[in-house]
């Protein structure tokens, strides 16, 4: 135990363990927790139910963890981009978006990442950081909007399976009655299919699931995502197959449209043939341009035609509509550009 060390993003089972070793009883971890994620409160000197002498020496060994963010970026749509700076210096993006009565919050997982994506401008950063499940809760809990927030995705910069372990105890913070005791219905995790943890993923929660799809075939899917290598769709796919999404819990797959890439005819009896017997949804995505890169999205009339051509096929397809584009809310630019990266 270091002082550098918080107390936020500890579950109750953790704050027990610290409790003992403090000499506290065990029972103070429920009123702490309670401190933590129901008053947002992270000061232990205000956590008046817990003796004097207890807050003090919690106080002498626990910093804070969470922070304001550094910049607000905000779009002609009403979508906004926060940038939050981590323990470690580094710099992550959530992009808060409103829509309606739905007000969702994209959040990042780690600085970077190492999964090098070609179109993805935080893949070109490499990774930096993973950041702790404080970090991905602050993202949450210091944004000024935090109230309003209804939903949360986990698609900001990151691979949240490449830091599972910090992602699952955020999402145990977030959900747990104890917690913020949000519905998982509400969250929403991306991944760019990490095949060794997705089964711990789908186990561990019930949040909705989102896969990076972008080519069902392997030779090109690897030309753009370097992942599909170690860890080929069809083995997502193959996972998928064993867990019923036909209740609460969907999964659904994101596909960026590239004009003359992905999108011809034979891509979609691919694409039918690799989703067979998954219930699932595919949300079609337009590529968000990044400084040197070869894509394109097509026109608007391509893309209903891609997605009628899905529907026809018993794929139910929608256009995911761009938000905040104007600020660059999607994936890692901001950030990219303050490290002089782009
Ligand atoms: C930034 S990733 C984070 C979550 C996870 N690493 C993943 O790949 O699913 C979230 C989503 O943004 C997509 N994305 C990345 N770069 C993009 C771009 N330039 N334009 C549109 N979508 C992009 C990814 O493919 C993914 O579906
Ligand atoms: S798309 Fe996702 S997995 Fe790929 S580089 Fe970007 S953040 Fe990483």
């Amino acid at each position: 135990m270091t002082h550098q060390e918080s107390l936020y993003g500890k579950t109750p089972d953790q704050l027990a363990a610290l409790c003992g070793e403090l000499g506290m009883p065990r029972f103070a971890a429920r009123q702490i927790a309670r401190w933590l994620y129901v008053r947002h409160t992270e000061d232990p000197l205000r956590m008046t139910d817990i003796a004097a002498a207890h807050r003090q020496r919690l106080a002498e060994w626990f910093s804070p963890a969470l922070s304001a963010p550094e910049r607000v970026t905000e779009s002609a749509d009403g979508t906004k981009k926060y940038l939050f700076r981590t323990l470690e210096g580094h710099y992550v993006e959530s992009a808060y978006i409103p829509d309606g009565e739905r007000a969702t919050l994209c959040v990042s997982s780690q600085a970077g990442c190492r999964m090098g994506c070609r179109f993805c401008a935080t893949g070109r950063q490499g990774l930096q950081q993973s950041l702790t499940a404080a970090e991905i809760l602050n993202q949450a809990v210091s944004l000024p909007e935090r109230d309003k927030l209804t939903n949360l995705v986990f698609m900001g910069m990151g691979e949240p399976l490449d830091n599972t372990d910090e992602v699952l105890r955020a999402l145990e913070i977030i959900t747990a009655e104890w917690g913020f005791g949000w519905s998982p219905t509400r969250i929403t995790l991306s991944t760019a299919g990490v095949v060794p943890e997705l089964r711990r993923f789908l186990d561990a929660t019930k949040v909705h699931l989102a896969v990076s799809l972008h080519n069902p075939f392997h030779e090109e899917r690897m030309e753009i995502m370097p992942v599909e290598r170690a860890w080929p769709i069809a083995e997502v796919a193959a996972i998928l197959r064993e867990y019923d999404f036909t209740h609460q819990r969907r999964v659904s797959f994101e596909y960026i449209v590239m004009s003359g890439l992905n999108d011809s005819p034979r891509h979609i009896r691919e694409l039918t043939r690799l989703l067979n017997g998954i219930k699932c949804r595919i949300n079609l995505i337009r590529f968000h341009r990044i400084p040197d890169s070869p894509y394109f999205s097509p026109g608007d009339e391509a893309m209903v035609r891609f997605r009628d051509a899905l529907t026809a096929r018993g794929i139910q397809t929608t256009i995911r509509a761009s938000r905040g584009e104007d600020i660059q809310a999607a994936c890692g630019l901001l950030s990219t550009r303050l490290k002089g990266g782009i």
